[in-house]
């Protein structure tokens, strides 16, 4: 398959790796569901499909939850639910997630490949916008029980949900949130000539995204690591 073809959402521009990496590593153990709802994803959004995480982001994902014994965890911005598929798939058969999304339809697009995978006992869907659910959760003493919180939203939001998402993941706990490379826009002005063809829509978030970016490197409250997966990836471990 043609890397061009793939729609795949990537920093890596060296087409023929890129390539290898899918094609010899992600898609050959791709949970059977996962490729579903990848598919149907792909011909029913169209070129929103272009949301979901990654393939290999979504295994990288799906094994660190499993190195962390992740038990409680939340994802904020689910679509269809790919990355939600992994993270159900990778948690133990008591694991809870809470999946919050203003978009009930894209999440019922998902649905029937998470029931058929048998695991939606797992997920608590909420369709609301996620910064009254971040507010009732912290009320109700939720507060540092969550092992894991993936933010994959608008990107102007992340510093509002990471205050938020700092009160309610776990002492050791990870937040991670995606997109933060951005395309690799953060790096480059507009007027550059690789990036000036990005859509406007890029540009538009960039600078939210720098802003996250710069406020992560000196926050105290975190160690943190920007993966270059996907379009960026960063982790930050709660440290008190
Ligand atoms: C990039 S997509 C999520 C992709 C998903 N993680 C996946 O792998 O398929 C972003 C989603 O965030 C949702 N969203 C944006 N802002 C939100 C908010 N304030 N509260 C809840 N959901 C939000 C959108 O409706 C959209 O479905």
């Amino acid at each position: 398959m043609e890397v061009s073809s793939l729609n795949h959402k990537s920093l890596i521009v060296d087409a023929p790796v890129l390539e290898y990496i899918l094609e010899k590593n992600a898609y050959p153990k791709e949970h059977e569901q996962l490729k579903e709802l990848r598919e149907i994803t792909a011909k029913k959004c169209e070129e929103r499909s272009f949301m979901s995480v990654p393939v290999d982001e979504a295994q990288f994902l799906s094994m660190l939850l499993k190195i962390m014994n992740a038990k409680k965890t939340m994802e904020i911005g689910v679509f269809t639910g790919y990355s939600l598929l992994a993270t159900a798939l990778a948690l133990p058969d008591d694991g809870q997630i809470t999946a919050i999304d203003l978009d009930k339809e894209a999440y019922e697009i998902g649905l029937p490949f998470i029931q058929k995978a048998g695991v939606e006992h797992k997920i608590n869907f909420i369709q609301s916008d996620a910064f009254s659910i971040l507010d009732h959760l912290i009320k109700n003493e939720e507060e540092a029980s969550f092992d894991f919180i993936f933010v994959d939203a608008e990107k102007e939001d992340y510093m509002r949900f990471h205050e938020k998402v700092m009160k309610l993941v776990k002492i050791g706990g990870i937040a991670a949130y995606d997109n933060t490379l951005w395309l690799g826009s953060v790096a480059y002005e507009q007027d550059d000539d690789k990036y000036s063809a990005m859509p406007e829509s890029i540009w538009k978030n960039k600078d939210y995204v720098i802003q996250f970016n710069d406020f992560i490197v000196s926050d105290p409250r975190v160690e943190s690591s920007l993966l270059s997966l996907g379009d960026g990836l960063t982790l930050c471990r709660r440290l008190y």
